[in-house]
């Protein structure tokens, strides 16, 4: 099928370059022409792992990229919006983009196309993108809206995308829901048909629910702390129960990320909006926000004053194998360390500091036993498998001070402890 893509972000590169994989031909527009120029050119703009090599097998075979918004929408007729939908001042989402989008296939329609909203959208967003686009009595073709929400996760968007553990189609259109059962018919997972609305819901329930299970276990976590009981222990034994699950149980500095934050936002908004306020939400997000301030707190603990400290954070991107930085927690540690006016030194093993950070006074090290020089305290703020990996003997011989605080619980307490280094996670000591 021909197949075009609205907004080359994470997910429509992702998603285009795993349906011209399957065998569709998938046109990728986007209006930063930087970014089409680089994917032309057979690089992909951002740290995924795979997509590179799959986009040096698809390009200009069964996916091109292009600025060119006219021909695009003409010349295909299942239509995707990718744009982003970042949270405004009153924590609602932006959907500026989504707006910009759908003007374009009003703009340029020329047949009866499927318009398929992929970007996470307010409960009701798809219906007015189906008036959006087919008012103004232009007599042109009308489109069908689907709502096929996306569930991949960065750092493995690729295995998600490929191995989905659902595909929700939200459509009120017979022929639009077949369409969408042919474009995926490659893919043997669960497929559940139902409303736009409630596919919009599924999404943010979705988002919210992990959320839910990260900042629960930081509260179990921080009691843990204070009666001397091992969280990962407790995230074990609770993760075996098949009811309630292993994953999303890993105690730490809390969720960031380009999603959760801001998709719990936008529930709460909705909630607020329909007078049906939701109490644990809010919680959710509150316990997240502290997450980074009950961390520094736990530092000051030993070291009361971190003044002229020489602090080193690992890890700067929001997860590990992403080179996304929104919304990391990271950079909410360097605020308050920069407040604390310690002498900050920073390593990831991706993401680069901008000079905005540089201009501060942090230094970034590409080098992590070089950053660990001297140093009266490591944090670490990501858990990357590069900090797992390092020989922490040699860092333990490098450094002033040996105390680790460990943001992400990543390291194993008891090896590290051998080498004589003070070490504390969150929710274990
Ligand atoms: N990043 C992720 O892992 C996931 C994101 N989502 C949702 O998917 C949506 C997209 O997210 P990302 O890919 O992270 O966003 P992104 O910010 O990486 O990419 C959005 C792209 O859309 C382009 N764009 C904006 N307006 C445009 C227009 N009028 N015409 C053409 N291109 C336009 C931008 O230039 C940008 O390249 C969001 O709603 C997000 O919540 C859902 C699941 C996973
Ligand atoms: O809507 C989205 O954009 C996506 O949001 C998340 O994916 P993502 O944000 O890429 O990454 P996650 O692996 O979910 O991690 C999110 C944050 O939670 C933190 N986390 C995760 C798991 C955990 O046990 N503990 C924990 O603190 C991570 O460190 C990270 O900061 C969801 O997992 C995806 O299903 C969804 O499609």
């Amino acid at each position: 099928m021909n197949v075009l893509f609205i907004g080359m972000g994470y997910v429509g590169t992702t998603m285009g370059l795993v349906l011209a994989n399957k065998g569709h031909t998938v046109t990728g527009l986007d209006i930063n022409k930087e970014k089409i120029d680089t994917l032309n050119k057979g690089e992909v703009y951002f740290y995924e792992p795979g997509l590179q090599e799959m986009l040096a097998t698809e390009l200009n075979k069964r996916i091109f990229f292009t600025t060119n918004a006219k021909e695009a929408v003409e010349e295909n007729d299942l239509i995707f919006i990718t744009v982003g939908t970042p949270s405004l001042d009153d924590g609602s989402a932006d959907l500026i983009y989504v707006k910009e989008a759908a003007k374009l296939i009003r703009k340029y329609r020329n047949s009866e196309k499927v318009v398929i909203v992929k970007s996470t959208v307010p409960i009701g967003t798809t219906e007015k993108v189906h008036e959006w686009i087919n008012q103004n009595g232009d007599k042109k073709p009308l489109v069908k809206t689907v709502m096929n929400p996306e569930f991949l996760r960065e750092g493995s968007a690729l295995d998600d995308a490929l191995n989905p553990d659902r595909i929700v189609i939200g459509s009120n259109d017979v022929h639009a829901a077949s369409q969408m059962n042919k474009l995926y018919q490659n893919w043997s997972c669960p497929f559940l048909h139902t409303t736009p609305k409630a596919a919009e819901m599924i999404k943010y329930a979705s988002n919210s629910f992990l959320a839910t299970k990260i900042s629960f276990i930081n509260e179990i976590a921080k009691l843990c702390d204070t009666i001397d009981v091992n969280i990962q222990d407790v995230s074990k034994g609770m993760g075996l129960d098949d009811r309630i699950g292993p994953q999303f149980l890993q105690a730490g500095l809390g969720y960031g990320g380009s999603c959760f934050p801001k998709d719990v936002r936008e529930l709460l908004v909705t909630a607020d909006q329909n007078q049906m306020p939701l109490e644990i939400l809010k919680k959710v997000d509150e316990v997240n926000k502290n997450q980074a301030n009950y961390f520094i707190g736990k530092i000051k603990k030993r070291i009361p004053s971190l003044k002229k400290k020489k602090v080193v954070v690992y890890g700067l991107s929001f997860k590990p194998n992403t080179d996304d930085i929104r919304e990391s927690v990271s950079y909410s540690i360097l605020e308050q360390l920069i407040e604390e006016k310690a002498e900050i030194v920073v390593h990831d093993p991706i993401v680069k500091l901008s000079s905005q950070w540089l201009n501060k006074g942090v230094v970034q090290c590409d080098d992590a036993y070089e950053a660990a020089k001297c140093a009266e305290v490591i944090l670490i703020c990501t858990d990357w498998n590069h900090y797992k990996n390092l020989d922490w003997l040699k860092v333990r011989n490098v450094v002033s001070n040996p105390v680790i605080f460990d943001g992400r619980n990543t390291l194993n307490g008891e090896d590290i402890k051998k080498y004589q280094f003070h070490y504390e996670g969150i929710g274990f000591c």
